[in-house]
């Protein structure tokens, strides 16, 4: 478990000083993928590298396994890190060195005997998927397969946490998918806490257990990720979950299919984790003699199980609509009625 408590960051220059981070605390568990997303100069990049102290902190404690790392002094340190593996957006691999060289690199450090060495190192290489470009250096490697060393090379001391430092932000869609099922499948193979920055909400959505939204250094809102996708309490989360469905925001693209009757209702449904199985709507309009129109629909996959939206519109007896709205809030969807969209 990472305990992170009152973490605070001051960067003070001749002109002007910068609250980076500003009091965040924070409860991360062993095993989970807890994402922190926020905007450009909102401070993850600076939240995260105070975490294995490449940032010394100006107040506050990081407490991993029980040992507050903001209390070591060198050669503590120095060891701890080895167990603190980290992932960038531009690789930070070493040019002049093979794949295999690279992940040796760390396992060189720990002064880990070479029989060791190549063990561990061909045995993450096929982890990563690399398996055939051993000899292969850096620049002949695609972003996908150059963020595969950075992975392997943070796993080569076995740590107890992995920090992703906008690890996607340089690739494509697809190989940022490919990356994401990577760190899934890692986490789950090896149980490893990882703890990612983003500013991308579809990362969290693809990954994350727990996210954390940061604004001005500050931690706004915090939560499991279906929880925040499904109720976002801050303008700024808000934001970041319009990122993923911006026609659902869209309340002119609504009102074009809306009648202009007084016998509807237009409402919101959110079906979350194994109700968005369900062939709900379909059973309402058998039950209850109302007509339902789908106007706009989405599904969305989490770690922590799917979670939609549906926005319908439905028809019928004032006393039958209510019935059947309080029917499908009985079954555990969420109804939201709107009245003016
Ligand atoms: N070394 C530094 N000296 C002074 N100010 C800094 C330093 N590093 C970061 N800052 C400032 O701290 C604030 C947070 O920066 P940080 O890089 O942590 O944000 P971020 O959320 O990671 O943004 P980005 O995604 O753009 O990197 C910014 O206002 C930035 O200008």
């Amino acid at each position: 478990m990472i305990k992170i408590k009152n973490l605070s960051k001051l960067y003070q220059t001749k002109t002007q000083s910068v609250q980076a981070v500003d009091d965040v605390s924070l409860t991360i568990d062993k095993g989970e993928i807890f994402g922190v997303i926020g905007y450009s100069g909102a401070g993850k990049s600076t939240f995260v590298r105070l975490i294995n102290r490449l940032e010394e902190p100006s107040d506050g404690s990081v407490v991993i396994h029980d040992k507050d790392i903001t209390k070591m002094q060198h050669n503590e340190l120095r060891n701890k890190r080895q167990k603190i593996g980290m992932i960038f957006q531009h690789f930070n691999l070493l040019w002049s060195r093979t794949v295999y060289d690279n992940i040796a690199f760390p396992l060189e450090i720990a002064g880990v005997p070479k029989a060791k060495r190549k063990e561990k190192v061909l045995e993450l290489i096929n982890l990563v998927g690399l398996s055939g470009k051993e000899e292969n250096y850096p620049s002949q490697l695609s972003g996908g397969q150059k963020q595969r060393v950075g992975i392997a090379r943070a796993l080569a001391n076995d740590p107890e946490v992995l920090l992703c430092d906008e690890a996607t932000s340089a690739l494509d869609p697809e190989t940022t998918d490919d990356i994401l099922d990577l760190l899934v499948s890692i986490n789950k193979k090896l149980g490893l806490t990882i703890i990612l920055i983003t500013h991308e909400m579809h990362v969290i959505q693809q990954i994350c257990h727990r996210v954390a939204v940061m604004e001005n250094g500050k931690v706004v809102e915090s939560g499991e990720v279906l929880d925040v996708f499904v109720k976002p309490q801050s303008k700024t989360t808000q934001r970041f979950v319009q990122q993923l469905n911006p026609l659902e925001h869209d309340k002119n693209n609504l009102a074009a299919f809306i009648n202009d009757r007084d016998d509807t209702e237009v409402v919101k449904v959110h079906f979350i984790g194994n109700s968005a199985k369900r062939a709900l709507i379909s059973e309402v309009s058998k039950k209850f003699d109302v007509e339902i129109n789908i106007l706009q629909g989405s599904i969305s996959p989490t770690q922590e199980g799917a979670y939609g939206t549906l926005f319908i519109e439905v028809n019928g007896d004032n006393a039958v609509i209510k019935q059947s709205l309080d029917f499908m809030q009985n079954e555990g969807v969420e109804v939201e009625v709107l009245k003016h969209v």
